[in-house]
């Protein structure tokens, strides 16, 4: 398909220029899963038309994503998609359940893993594309643009668990019944993983996102045998593939939620940014990755959005001031709640922006 390369001038880069090192006007912020349910508007939305449905369609995909923009002024935008749209696209079913979460009926077995393959699996994802080329425009430069994937491990777990787990355990239980099979299974995801994020900037994203929110079920012995190596191929391949198609890199952020065990080894494979989750003290990551050039994003407790504001004020500054302003994108340490007051958003956005870097 055509793609409309012929993008408008980026206005606010803040943090595109964290991501660098370079210092911006003021401290970038956003907040993942911003264009979600916690917006009055979206739940309208929902009502007309189901998850997949808003995701697969650009104008509706287009639209959801510009809600929060539409109200906050954020540094950032991240395309409304889903991460599960991957395990879809390899042909199993998911179904996002109102109140559960996404439900997988039929999941992965060892035996099954063998007929899977990467192959012809991203253009089914080129909707998706199709969304940030629409998007980019629409933003006219206001704010860069996000595009994100799940990472082979979280990915996993959800194809076997078929949903989320409290324990990952069947999942787990392949790291060490089924070793083979289970890095059969990542090395599809990671192939899948790294056309789908240059598909992604081919369209237009300006900056990506890899989500690895179930690292918080491994510990560093497993992260390095079936986290970390995948990690490094994606960032590595990424920017392989860019070149070869003349395409610009782009920043690339890793969020391993619970990935505390494991943060210098995340700070060597190659991403620029690391999230960091809400359990993490700012100056203990600080400390320890003191001579690495990486840029930090995180970290308030997305619960404390529910605190009085003089309160919450008191939190931001403090979390502001223990990053410090060099190399630091400001974010909650993992997603928004459904029912987080939306003038909490409001306020941490003014509270970043009017504070003094
Ligand atoms: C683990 C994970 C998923 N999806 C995602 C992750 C990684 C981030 C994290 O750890 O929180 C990522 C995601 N999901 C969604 C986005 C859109 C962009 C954004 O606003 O950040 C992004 C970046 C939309 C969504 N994804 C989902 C919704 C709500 C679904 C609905 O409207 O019914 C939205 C707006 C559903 C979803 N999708 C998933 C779950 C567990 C759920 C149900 C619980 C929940 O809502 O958080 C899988």
């Amino acid at each position: 398909m055509s793609i409309n390369r012929d993008f408008p001038l980026l206005k606010n880069d803040r943090i595109l220029k964290a991501a660098r090192g370079e210092i911006p006007d003021k401290l970038p912020v956003w907040v993942m899963r911003q264009a979600g349910r916690y917006l009055p508007e979206f739940q309208e939305y929902r009502k007309k038309y189901n998850f997949f449905e808003i995701c697969q369609n650009p104008e509706h995909a287009c639209a959801v994503t510009l809600m929060p923009l539409e109200r906050f002024e954020l540094d950032a935008a991240i395309i409304f998609s889903d991460i599960l749209v991957i395990p879809q696209a390899l042909g199993i079913e998911v179904e996002m359940v109102a109140g559960v979460g996404p439900v997988l009926p039929h999941p992965i077995t060892p035996e099954a893993v063998s007929k899977l393959s990467s192959n012809h699996v991203v253009e089914k994802l080129e909707y998706v594309g199709k969304a940030i080329n629409l998007t980019r425009h629409k933003l006219n430069g206001r704010v860069p643009l996000f595009g994100f994937t799940g990472a082979p491990w979280t990915l996993m777990g959800y194809m076997i668990e078929g949903g989320g787990s409290k324990t990952y355990s069947k999942a787990k239980k392949w790291l060490y019944a089924y070793p083979e099979e289970a890095h059969a299974l990542l090395n599809v995801l990671t192939e899948v993983i790294v056309d789908y994020l240059v598909m992604q900037i081919e369209f237009g994203a300006q900056i990506v996102q890899v989500f690895d929110s179930n690292a918080e079920y491994l510990n560093k012995k497993l992260y390095s045998i079936y986290g970390l190596p995948y990690l490094k191929r994606i960032s590595v391949e990424v920017r392989e593939k860019l070149k070869l198609k003349n395409l610009e890199e782009v920043p690339m952020v890793l969020f391993a939620k619970g990935g505390w065990y494991c943060l210098e080894e995340q700070a060597e494979l190659g991403y620029e940014v690391l999230g960091i989750d809400w359990t993490i003290e700012p100056q203990f990551v600080r400390k320890l990755l003191h001579n690495k050039k990486i840029t930090l994003q995180g970290n308030l407790d997305p619960t404390a959005l529910y605190a009085p504001k003089s309160d919450l004020k008191v939190y931001i500054e403090r979390m502001l001031e223990e990053f410090g302003s060099e190399r630091y994108i400001v974010n909650l340490g993992h997603g928004i709640y459904p029912d987080a007051p939306v003038e909490s958003v409001e306020f941490l956005v003014d509270t970043v922006h009017n504070f003094q870097i």
